[in-house]
């Protein structure tokens, strides 16, 4: 059974719509992550499943709940770290701490002790006296302490140096080897790519691709620089590699199939130049985000201010 179900969930602000129609299902365990640019609706769809925000239309449930409806029960089973955490300014860090993990009944001292200590955080300091990383990585400390089933996180490495980023990750990590489930979303494309499983791109509101990362992992672009003017992919091969791209003598195919083939018969073309490289979640992303012949979208779509 899903632990986080979506179904045509639809988000709007006046005439905007921030999500739209979005069907989605997270399974226990899944390192789910959320892909998308700025204003793609990603906070939205988060904010959603917390029950912070009512849909205008389809449902959401999480762990069998109605997220709206039954948004109590949600949040007992459900850590969620924003994209902008706010922290009591008068309070140093230890207090935040203890104060924290004495009021989610998941939540654990001992354990939030020992992620500041992992990420090198000074617990004396006020959190007014903080600095945006050092408040981040506070907040991190509350939420990974906790044990809920579901961990939500809200583009958690932002303001991070590269060893605390490591270090983070290493801790969503644990909680999907511990059999937890985590949503996750991210700019950075490498992070999405090293701890999830599951992926889904969103684009002015909606779900555009949902990718699982080991099958990304088998795509392959061949880029191949030939003389003969009349290539063309063999009947046998067909339903194995798909032709992307054609310039002058350069021709790109893509193939989510075993190579041995395919490369064997290229071979006998005798190409120029042959280049094989992983497909990778960076040109999926760029694919995704800036399809051929999309215009970008008009400022007279922005959004009208709702509070
Ligand atoms: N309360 C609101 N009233 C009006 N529009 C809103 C409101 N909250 C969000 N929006 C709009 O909804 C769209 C989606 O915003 P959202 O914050 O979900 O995007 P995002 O994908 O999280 O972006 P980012 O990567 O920049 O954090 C944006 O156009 C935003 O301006």
């Amino acid at each position: 059974m899903s632990i986080v179900e979506t179904r045509a969930l639809t988000k709007r602000f006046g005439d905007f719509v921030a999500l739209d129609r979005c069907s989605l299902t997270v399974q226990p365990g899944d390192v789910f992550g959320l892909l998308g640019p700025n204003g793609a609706g990603k906070t939205t769809l988060l904010r959603t499943l917390l029950g912070f925000l009512r849909p205008s239309s389809g449902t959401a449930s999480i762990c069998g709940h109605d997220v709206f409806s039954e948004s109590l029960a949600v949040r007992q089973n459900v850590a969620y770290l924003p994209g902008d955490a706010r922290l009591p300014r008068h309070m140093r860090g230890r207090s935040v701490l203890r104060f924290f993990s004495d009021l989610h009944p998941l939540g654990s001292a001992e354990r939030s002790l020992a992620l500041a200590d992992r990420f090198e955080l000074d617990l004396q300091r006020r959190v007014g006296f903080m600095s945006t990383g050092m408040r981040q990585k506070l907040a991190l400390c509350v939420v990974l302490s906790t044990q809920s089933p579901i961990v939500i996180l809200d583009e958690p490495t932002a303001n991070l140096d590269p060893s605390v980023r490591k270090a983070v990750l290493e801790q969503v990590e644990q909680i999907r080897d511990s059999g937890r489930t985590v949503i996750l979303s991210s700019h950075v494309l490498s992070e999405i790519e090293q701890v999830c499983n599951r992926v889904v791109f969103l684009r002015r509101g909606q779900l555009v691709l949902e990718q699982s990362i080991s099958e990304l992992k088998d795509r392959h672009r061949i880029i191949l620089w030939i003389d003969d003017k009349h290539f063309e992919i063999p009947h046998s091969l067909r339903e194995r590699v798909e032709e992307t791209f054609r310039e002058g003598d350069r021709i790109v195919l893509e193939t989510d199939s075993d190579l041995a083939p395919l490369l064997s018969w290229l071979a006998t073309l005798a190409p120029r130049e042959l280049r094989l490289e992983p497909l990778g979640i960076e040109a999926i992303y760029d694919r995704v985000h800036h399809p051929v012949g999309d215009a970008s979208v008009a400022d007279s779509n922005a959004p009208q201010e709702v509070a």
